[in-house]
């Protein structure tokens, strides 16, 4: 049977890796960071990458989201090739397709959450309008905070605010790189059920990497790595139970 159009929509990939390879360093000291990943990321979903230290998730996750340029390979976002771009071109596809959220929440300490939103819209030289900025604040719960500084916010405020941040130029896809790793129990789990709620309500194309199981059961897809290769991969029902017992492995192996 033919899939629907509605089926074919869901099946397209707003990420591909093809083969990336990234070696730092040169002859006999050459770091093999990555080694030849192939994998697809499909719009509406959330995946989450693990490994072990050293396997070379945050390496993926640069290379993928055209922070670092591979050593081969092709990586394309919402259908551009990246290899295929200038510096600036790379600049401009970042800024305007490319969300990110970071484990320590990199705000403007000077700026208001409100200005600190508004800011990739302001790179980019287009208008951003309160309404609109004061709307992406309440979408994560934080219209009364518009006015704060970083500093007069929680950890888990802050990560909210990056991540009305970085989903303000509605992006094809957003890179989390532990969104949660400074944030307690309570906190994570609110900033998860937000993730996990903008990939289902509003089908955000969304990659995170993370050591931690329970974070990564959120996802729709966990994506092992060790040595700079994929190894393994989970779908469906992921629990953190499932997950630990695999990183395990994967860490006694390494
Ligand atoms: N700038 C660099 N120069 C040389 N080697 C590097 C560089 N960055 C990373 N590496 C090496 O590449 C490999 C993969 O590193 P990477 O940081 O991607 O792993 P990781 O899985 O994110 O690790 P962790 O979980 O500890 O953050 C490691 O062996 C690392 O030492």
């Amino acid at each position: 049977m033919q899939p629907t159009d509605t089926q074919r929509a869901d099946l397209k990939e707003t990420v591909r890796l093809e083969e990336v390879r990234r070696l730092y360093g040169k002859g006999d000291r050459a770091v093999r960071a990555l080694g030849g990943v192939t994998a697809g990321f499909r719009a509406g979903t959330l995946t989450a990458i693990m490994g072990p230290s050293g396997s070379g998730k945050s390496t993926l996750l640069h290379c993928a989201a055209g922070l670092d340029r591979p050593t081969g390979g092709t990586v394309v976002i919402d259908g551009t090739d990246l290899g295929s771009l200038s510096e600036h071109g790379l600049t401009l596809l970042r800024r305007e397709r490319v969300g990110f959220v970071f484990q320590a929440f990199n705000l403007v300490s000077a700026l208001t959450a409100e200005q600190n939103v508004a800011l990739p819209l302001r790179l980019a030289g287009r208008a951003a309008p309160s309404e609109l900025v004061r709307a992406a604040l309440a979408e994560v719960g934080l219209a009364d905070r518009a006015g704060h500084r970083p500093s007069g916010l929680s950890g888990g405020e802050q990560q909210r605010v990056a991540i009305a941040r970085a989903l303000i130029t509605r992006p094809a896809v957003v890179f989390a790189d532990e969104p949660t790793g400074q944030l307690d129990t309570r906190a994570s789990r609110q900033i998860l059920g937000m993730l996990r709620a903008l990939v289902d309500d509003h089908g955000q194309t969304m990659i995170m990497v993370t050591h931690d199981p329970v974070t990564a059961s959120y996802a729709d897809r966990v994506v092992f790595l060790a040595d700079g290769v994929v190894v393994d991969e989970y779908a469906g029902t992921v629990t953190a139970e499932l997950v630990a017992a695999r990183m395990a492995a994967l860490e006694t192996a390494s």
